[in-house]
């Protein structure tokens, strides 16, 4: 599939100056102004392990069987599905040994300088509002490098949508027609600059159109939602609005050719990665969200804790707050258990950064703990030297190469 640059519609006010991207989304012909919004969630399990080692949320949905029962499933369930899918759709592409592993370059005469400048503007982006990532994207090939920058794009637009200070502007409508743009990115019919740079990546990559969509359906999610009854709903909103950057990004960043893992399982470990990031991120705001009338934790949970919606508006930390907050830790940190095992399968170049942004996140964590639970009032943040101390152990561990022998199940 060639991008079809002429069709490009590339308006002065859709170019970031670097202190907002998103100058310009257009709903229909209307263009969206918009600045950085610090609450943004692009700058990334109550219930129990089964034998095989995944870890299943309680709450389900009723479907029927082919045979005609009505059975149950839940949002984890439905979510692996979907990785199956994807690791299908990409099986092949990903395990190539040629180190770059994009289709050659379909020349567009007078246009690649388009599309160059597309790439950089993705690039600074990418580099105003996700520093540490970014400069690990440094380390992956060009082409991989530029391809996560189109993909972190489009992302943090559509995050924007809705987290963005014109969300109040936002309807269903207007994301179906974000939908209909995203489905011509993929036919290579870009509407501007940072759709054409998406367009030309998902040309070159066996990038699949699923996330994307998936994650448009946590925009809708968040406009038509502000609680979430038990985990399983929440499984299901963390998996749309940042699982999908996990399995989005794995066909970018490609899978060691010496790896003996599953490429579901390594899917699996995107996934557990999107998830533990936008967990850890919840945590880390709950006083933010709540300012916003928002409740991002599940209400079963709280209830079974005595706690209710009234404590989080009033910011109270007392023991009962902790005992929950030790709880909902303590499932993020298995979710990035569970990441670490798929990292270390990824292609050498990919490793590092993916490393460091697990670290990092992780850490949060650490520093809600340290913060006694206040995440009313205070924002758990690693500190710079924090940060420094993290990349060079990111980057030991990116030197271990992948398993040698499976041991990696589709379900683990
Ligand atoms: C582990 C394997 C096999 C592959 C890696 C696959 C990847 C890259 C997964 C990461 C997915 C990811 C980055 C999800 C985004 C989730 C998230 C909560 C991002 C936070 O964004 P912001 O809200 O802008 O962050 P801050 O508010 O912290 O700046």
């Amino acid at each position: 599939m060639s991008v079809a640059l002429a069709q490009v519609n590339v308006s002065p006010c859709e170019v970031s100056n670097g202190t907002g991207f998103l100058e310009s989304v257009r709903e229909g012909n209307r263009i969206f102004g918009s600045s950085r919004h610090r609450n943004s969630r692009f700058s990334c399990l109550g219930g129990s392990r089964t034998k095989n080692g995944r870890i299943f949320s309680v709450r389900s949905a009723i479907v029927a069987t082919p045979g005609g029962e009505m059975t149950t499933m839940t949002s984890e369930q439905k979510v692996y599905d979907v990785v199956l899918k994807q690791a299908a759709l990409v099986k092949r592409q990903l395990r190539s040994t040629d180190e770059l592993e994009v289709k050659p370059d379909i020349p567009i005469p007078g246009n690649l300088d388009l599309l160059s400048e597309a790439y950089d503007r993705c690039s600074e982006v990418c580099a105003e509002y996700a520093k540490t990532f970014y400069l690990g994207t440094l380390l992956m090939t060009p082409e991989r490098r530029k391809a996560i920058w189109a993909i972190y794009v489009w992302c943090r637009r559509t995050d924007e949508l809705v987290d963005g200070p014109n969300a109040s502007h936002i309807t269903p409508q207007a994301l179906d027609r974000w939908e209909d743009r995203l489905e011509d990115v993929f036919n290579g019919r870009p509407f501007d600059m940072l759709d054409a740079a998406l367009s030309d990546t998902v040309s070159n990559f066996p990038v699949d159109i699923q996330p994307f969509r998936d994650m448009i359906e946590g925009m809708r999610m968040d406009l038509r939602k502000s609680r979430y009854r038990n985990f399983d709903e929440l499984y299901l909103y963390c998996y749309y609005v940042a699982g999908t950057v996990g399995l989005m990004s794995v066909p970018i960043m490609g899978i060691d050719p010496e790896s003996k893992a599953t490429t579901e399982s390594v899917y699996n470990a995107a996934l557990a990665l999107g998830i533990a990031n936008q967990l850890t991120n919840i945590l880390r705001d709950v006083g933010e969200d709540a300012r916003r009338g928002r409740v991002y934790l599940p209400q079963d949970e709280l209830a079974q804790a005595g706690l209710s919606d009234e404590d989080i508006f009033a910011g109270r930390v007392t023991d009962k707050w902790r005992i929950f907050m030790k709880k909902q830790i303590q499932r993020a940190r298995k979710f990035f258990d569970e990441a670490e095992k798929g990292v270390t399968e990824l292609s050498g170049a990919s490793r590092w950064p993916v490393w460091a942004s697990l670290l990092l996140y992780r850490k949060i964590l650490d520093e809600i703990e340290a913060n006694d639970y206040n995440n009313f009032t205070r924002r758990a943040y690693v500190s710079k030297p924090k940060k420094f101390i993290a990349l060079p152990i990111a980057y030991a561990k990116s030197l271990v190469p992948p398993t040698s022998t499976r041991t990696l199940s589709p379900l683990s």
